[in-house]
Formats: C-alpha cells, structure tokens, sequence
C-alpha cells in the first residue's frame, strides 16, 4: 500500500498518485489573505460542550501527535458557527515545523505560525466517520495556530508530558479526563471556509473554522513536540518534525470572516 508521507519521495507532491483528489478544487490548506476575505456578519458564534471523561488515549501514529476521544454518543460536541446541527469531537492532532519559524500548515498574510493545532469533528447524521468522510458537509476541523513567544501554554502541559511514553511510532498511552477547550485562546473570532483533509486521502468533507488569535507556547514546549520520532522503536531514529502539507490552490473558494 502506499505509505505516503513528507519526505522528498512520499511527500505532498506524490500524494495525488494515489489520492488523484489532492488535485481537486477544494484542497486544504489554503492562505488566507485578510485583503480577500469577506466579513459577513451573518455568521454566528460557535460552541463546543467537551466531556473531559471523554478523552481516551494519545497515540503516535508516525506523522502527528494525535489525542482521541470516545465519539460513540454526542459527549463532545461542536455547533454553531457556520455548521448545520452539531459535530462530535473525534480527535486532535498537531503539525509542525523543524524550527519556530515555520510549521503550520495556513499560512495567514503570508505568516507561518510554529504550528497547527487541529480539532477534528463529524457530523452524526452519517453513521460513522468513515461516512462522514465522504460528505461535503461530513466533517468540520477547527483550527489554531501555536505562536513561540516566552510564556509557555500550561494547558499543554499534560500533553506534552504525555510525549515520553510515546516516543516512537505505535505507540499509545492512556490519555484520560482533559477537555481541549483549554486550549483555545480568548478570542472566538475565525475565519471559514469549504476545504480537505491536508493528509491523504484529502477527501474534500471539511468544513474550516480557523481562529485568528494563535495560543502561545514556550520554545522548549516546541522542542518536546519536536523530540517525537517517526520511527517505530527497533528503527533508526527519524525525528518527527514538518508534518505539515504546503498551500493549496483557493480556487473559486470564499474565506468569510466573522469579524471585521
Ligand atoms: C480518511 C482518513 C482517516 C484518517 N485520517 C483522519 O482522520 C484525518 C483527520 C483530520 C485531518 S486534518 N489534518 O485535515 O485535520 C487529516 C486526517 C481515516 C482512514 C481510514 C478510516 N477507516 C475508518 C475511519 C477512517 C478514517
Ligand atoms: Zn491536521
């Protein structure tokens, strides 16, 4: 099977040999370029309501640093926004850069952030997520950037205490009792718009909600996330660093703002 992946030989640019959608008109990410953006006012606040008995394990997959949750009932959940109805939370996952300066995966004003924290959720009016993947409307991912200023994030902290006991790729440890809304900086405001998966199979299901106020971590709080490895432990060690898909084409896509 293909094992896509960021290297030179597996990387973005080989991705469509086997996702030919990553050549779509809806691929994800994008840069959002303020001067492009329409505010629209009509777009409402969005919502989350996380049970913190809902986090199960965090794992490392080879390519993130991913926490998941038991998404079987509406425990946690998304709504509001530009979402129809509400979306259980599923998962989050990071991507990164090998130094502060780069990382994320949308680029804003021409701004990459160190990295990308992404809250993936699916819409349960699809039986599964499986399904859901295959809807326009199937899945929504809400989006913050990691900025590297002095003061670390403390809510990152359990984390990014976790990564030592998942070092390398397959492995997994308990991840219990912590709700993600922490992790969210103050400010709601975001930007919206219609896009994909930024990893195979880049099926075209999300819908973004971007937050405009990146959270910010500590440089050694980056280094821990850059001291994963993407190697499975009787391999050599391959770190796991610039996880991030670059900038797709918009297209004739519409960035909407919810504020002004
Ligand atoms: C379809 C791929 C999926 C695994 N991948 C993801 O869930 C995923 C989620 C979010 C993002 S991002 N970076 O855009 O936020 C990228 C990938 C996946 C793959 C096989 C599956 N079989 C059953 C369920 C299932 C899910
Ligand atoms: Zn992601």
């Amino acid at each position: 099977s293909c094992q896509w992946g960021y290297d030179s030989d597996n990387g973005p640019e080989h991705w469509h040999k086997y996702y030919p959608i990553a050549k779509g008109e809806n691929q994800s990410p994008i840069e959002i370029n303020s001067k492009e953006v329409q505010h629209d006012p009509s777009l409402p606040p969005w919502f989350v309501g996380y049970d913190p008995g809902a986090a199960k394990t965090i794992l490392n997959n080879g390519r993130t640093c991913r926490v998941v949750f038991d998404d079987t009932f509406d425990r946690s959940v998304l709504r509001g926004g530009p979402l129809p109805g509400t979306f259980r939370l599923r998962q989050f996952h990071f991507h990164w850069g090998s130094s502060d300066d780069h990382g994320s995966e949308h680029i804003v004003d021409g701004v990459k952030y160190a990295a990308e924290l992404h809250m993936v959720h699916w819409n349960p009016k699809y039986s599964n997520f499986a399904e859901a993947l295959k809807q326009a409307d199937g899945v929504a991912v809400v989006g913050v950037f990691l900025k590297v200023g002095k003061t670390p994030k403390p809510e990152m902290k359990r984390i990014l205490e976790e990564i030592d006991n998942i070092k390398t790729k397959g492995k997994e440890a308990p991840f219990s009792n912590f709700d993600p809304s922490i992790l969210f900086p103050k400010s709601r405001d975001y930007w919206t718009y219609h896009g994909s998966f930024t990893t195979p199979p880049c099926e075209e299901c999300i819908t973004w909600i971007l937050l405009r106020e990146p959270i910010e971590v500590s440089p050694d709080q980056m280094a821990k996330l850059r001291s994963l490895s993407i190697n499975a432990e009787t391999e050599p060690v391959c770190p796991m660093v610039d996880n991030w898909r670059p900038p797709q084409p918009r297209h004739f896509r519409m960035v909407r703002a919810s504020f002004q």
